[in-house]
């Protein structure tokens, strides 16, 4: 029975009599006891299994009809992308792809499906706040595909640790050692050297045909650089956010990466290692997965311990330090005898040891820097981040990629270079959009799975891009991008059929999502108004649906604005539209809109709060950095940092903003803060830094006044703080409150919550024995179960 039914089955107050239930669809066919699917969604799904075994080539012919059913479910009953698919996955690649771009090209030829009776009757029903979650489809997530974290794809795009070929991009201070590298190893071989240092955007190109020029070069110094990077410099390797999961295989390894110990090679059943040595000889990078399930990683259930069990040997014992000590002079010995088991295992504790190493580089003297006096002086731009929200394939990476493409943060050549690398394989309309959807599983699926970071900069503000993923498998990692950002840019295809089914999909929900995380100002790019001839009315049709319900989620109506544009083409992006039929048109780009945004206050004079977004390593120059934003106080170099819930001191050794090094940062900025002081174990991505003598504290219980997207009883939960999330329940509903005046109405400690109300809740952490998760008052929180949405608001 789902919760839903369950739900049902109580004895519920009158007031939740117009409650039509749940769904838990059964889409597979599979009558595993789910509900079954609607008529239309039949009706889809059998015609869809009908069109898509037409389209199959022979040699995907043993495809089931379960296959073709989940494939048809997963991308929305688009026949072209499960076709597309199911041949990459069951069938030879040349062919599959063949057939794709004929099926492209048939469905262009074809033109936009109409909107149906149906869908134009729901369009024309005035708005009701019940219809406004009816129907959302949180409740159809099928069960293999509940609240899965997907780990970013690494490395990743943009600022925190990414780049746009794939590897990510460099630091300067990497840039630096890996320069010096070169020249050190091209001295020592005699070969002549031409500028090492040059800036990134060159980088991002590695064709080097006819007319590309030095300057577009790559470096191709083997020994820094994995060779499938067309880049050579040192990759910063991130740590995952669950220690206890394998580094994914095309993760590259540094140069400079301790080496593994093959723990979970033995082929000999062996009782699983206790803390203590865990803690003694596990290489952390390459701890076996003690997971058992690849359900939500839950960083708080599967290592609260850790820092308890570990904490008396936080440091090294002088004992530690003299094996260390030897253990690596026994490595500089070259080459010996081969060696017996009983020496490997020798090596590997040697190693484990190793792993433990402490950092002894110098400390970084702090300048003792007036950090606040400094920020005033620099006049620095204002700096302001945005999450680009809106249903899957409603165009936003394309947009995005037109938006940097047009403003010169991405050159011709990088963007020909996807054209053609997107033409082989089938999907050129993807070009512009692979500016940000970096990783190889993005590009071949055609859709955004982790959040893309990318900055550009205006004559006012400096702003920082957070592509969300449109796809609802992937909403955990929309979170996080909705959690760092100050306002939103909503992307709404405007084409026939598509506006309406978008409106059912994740348009809603994402909008719900930022509004109810505290977001207050969106734009919305009503795009693709090419395929619709530019049609003012369709226009203001789209304008006032989504105005309504904007205003009906709390958005403020003078923090709406509306920018008819084409991403693919660049209309009214960085450029007024040049269209005759779009000339209706008078007002600001997409580009003016953003910067008519007010600058961000800056929590400047509140103690340092910075969240882990990513964690790396970059060898000896930089052995552990993180990466984030600082959402409240100032950091300087020399700072000493305290990391929770592990409760390890560090100290700031170099830091970065915007691949630059810098002295000192201050909220509001995204920064890289290279650590001292510090093992890779008590850090993980969602982890808070703050000053030791204003430390954030662990907590293991909150209260927050949330929006209920589901119906809230007692009931398990996972609690989402931007990357953070960590299993808890709901212990009591404290009161439901009025939206307008936020006091309590109705009966204390009701017993339910419906979808819509306003209520107090009070949150329990399933933190075992642990020390709790850093949150406090007002972090913008998320509620999820069972891989719904279920509610979001702040912690009081
Ligand atoms: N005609 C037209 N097509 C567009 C426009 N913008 C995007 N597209 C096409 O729409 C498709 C999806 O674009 P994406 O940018 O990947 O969409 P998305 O919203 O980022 O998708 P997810 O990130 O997976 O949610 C691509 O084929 C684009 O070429 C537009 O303005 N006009």
């Amino acid at each position: 029975m789902s919760r839903h039914q369950a739900l049902r089955n109580l004895d519920l107050d009158e007031e939740l009599d117009d409650f039509d239930g749940g769904e838990d669809y059964d889409y597979d066919g599979s009558g595993d006891g789910a509900e079954e699917l609607s008529e239309e969604d039949q009706e889809n799904m059998t015609a869809g299994t009908i069109a898509v075994r037409a389209e199959l080539p022979p040699q995907a012919s043993h495809v089931t009809d379960k296959q073709i059913r989940e494939a048809l479910w997963h991308y929305y009953y688009d026949i072209e992308k499960s076709v597309g698919y199911l041949i990459n996955t069951y069938a030879p690649k040349p062919k599959a792809q063949k057939k794709v771009k004929a099926q492209e090209e048939k469905k262009k030829a074809q033109g936009y499906r109409l909107m149906s009776d149906e869908e134009e009757g729901r369009c024309s029903k005035p708005f009701s706040f019940t219809d406004f979650f009816k129907d959302t489809p949180w409740l159809n997530v099928p069960l293999e595909r509940h609240a899965i974290m997907i780990p970013p794809l690494l490395p990743r795009g943009g600022l925190l640790g990414g780049s746009s070929d794939g590897a990510p991009k460099m630091s300067k201070l990497q840039a630096l050692a890996a320069a010096r590298k070169k020249k050190a190893q091209e001295q020592k071989s005699g070969s002549s050297s031409t500028g090492v240092e040059q800036p990134m955007a060159d980088l991002t190109l590695s064709q080097s045909g006819p007319g590309s020029g030095s300057k577009d070069k790559t470096l191709t110094d083997s020994t820094s650089a994995p060779k499938s990077s067309s880049r050579g410099f040192p990759i910063r390797k991130r740590k995952d956010s669950n220690p206890h999961e394998k580094v994914p295989k095309d993760h590259h390894e540094p140069e400079q990466s301790t080496p593994d110990i093959p723990m979970d090679t033995e082929p000999v059943e062996q009782a699983e290692p206790s803390d203590f040595a865990t803690t003694m000889f596990s290489n952390t990078s390459s701890t076996p997965p003690r997971r058992t399930s690849s359900l939500f990683s839950l960083p708080y259930a599967t290592t609260a311990t850790a820092p308890t069990s570990a904490d008396p040997f936080a440091g090294p014992s002088p004992d530690d330090v003299v094996i260390a000590a030897q253990s690596k002079a026994a490595g500089k010995g070259g080459k010996g005898p081969p060696k017996t088991n009983g020496q490997k295992r020798t090596d590997q504790i040697a190693n484990g040891v190793e792993a433990l190493k402490v950092d002894d580089t110098p400390r970084a003297t702090s300048k003792n820097l007036d950090v606040l006096a400094e920020f005033k002086k620099s006049m620095a731009k204002n700096a302001a981040n945005f999450v680009v929200i809106g249903h899957v394939d409603a165009g936003k990476s394309t947009l995005m990629g037109r938006l940097l493409y047009d403003l010169n943060v991405v050159d011709q050549r990088t963007i020909d270079r996807y054209r053609k690398e997107a033409e082989n394989m089938g999907k050129s309309s993807f070009a512009l959009a692979w500016v940000l959807d970096q990783g190889s599983e993005e590009r071949s699926r055609g859709v955004t799975i982790d959040i893309a970071m990318n900055k550009f900069e205006t004559e006012k503000t400096s702003f920082t891009i957070l592509d969300a993923p449109g796809h609802r498998d992937f909403i955990p990692n929309m979170i996080a991008g909705a959690a760092q950002a100050d306002f939103a840019v909503l992307v709404i295809d405007a084409s026939s059929g598509n506006f309406e089914s978008g409106l059912k999909g994740q348009t809603k929900e994402h909008a719900l999502l930022v509004r109810s995380m505290g977001v207050q100002r969106i734009i919305i790019a009503v795009n693709k108004l090419d395929t619709v001839s530019w049609s003012q009315e369709r226009f203001t049709e789209i304008q006032n649906q989504v105005s309504s319900f904007l205003t009906t989620a709390g958005f403020q109506a003078k923090n709406i604005a509306f920018i008819p544009c084409s991403g693919l083409l660049g209309d009214n992006i960085a450029r007024c539209s040049t269209e005759a039929a779009a000339s209706w048109y008078k007002g600001p780009t997409l580009v003016e809109e953003l910067d008519n945004s007010e600058p961000i206050a800056r929590a400047l004079d509140k103690p340092l709060r910075l969240t882990i977004g990513d964690i790396f390593r970059g060898g000896v120059q930089n052995p552990l950095s993180i990466s984030g934003r600082i959402e409240s106080g100032s950091l300087q170099t020399g700072d000493a940092l305290l990391a929770q819930p592990a409760g390890q001191k560090c100290f700031i050794k170099a830091l970065e903003i915007d691949q630059e090094p810098a002295d000192w940062a201050v909220a509001g900025q995204n920064v890289v803060v290279h650590l001292s002081g510090i093992e890779e174990q008590y850090l993980k991505i969602g982890d808070v830094l703050s000053s030791p003598s204003n430390p954030i504290q662990n907590i293991k219980q909150f209260t927050a006044k949330v929006l209920a997207f589901e119906f809230l009883t007692p009931m398990q939960v996972d609690v989402h703080r931007g990357r953070l999330h960590a299993p808890g329940r709901i212990k009591e509903i404290v009161a439901v409150l009025d939206k307008g005046t936020g006091i309590p109405v109705g009966k204390k400690k009701p017993k339910i919550a419906k979808p819509g109300m306003i209520v107090r809740v009070v949150v329990e952490l399933d933190v075992g024995d642990g020390k709790g998760v850093p949150l406090e008052a007002p972090a913008r929180v998320v509620l999820r179960s069972n891989g719904e949405t279920v509610a979001a608001g702040l912690l009081e």
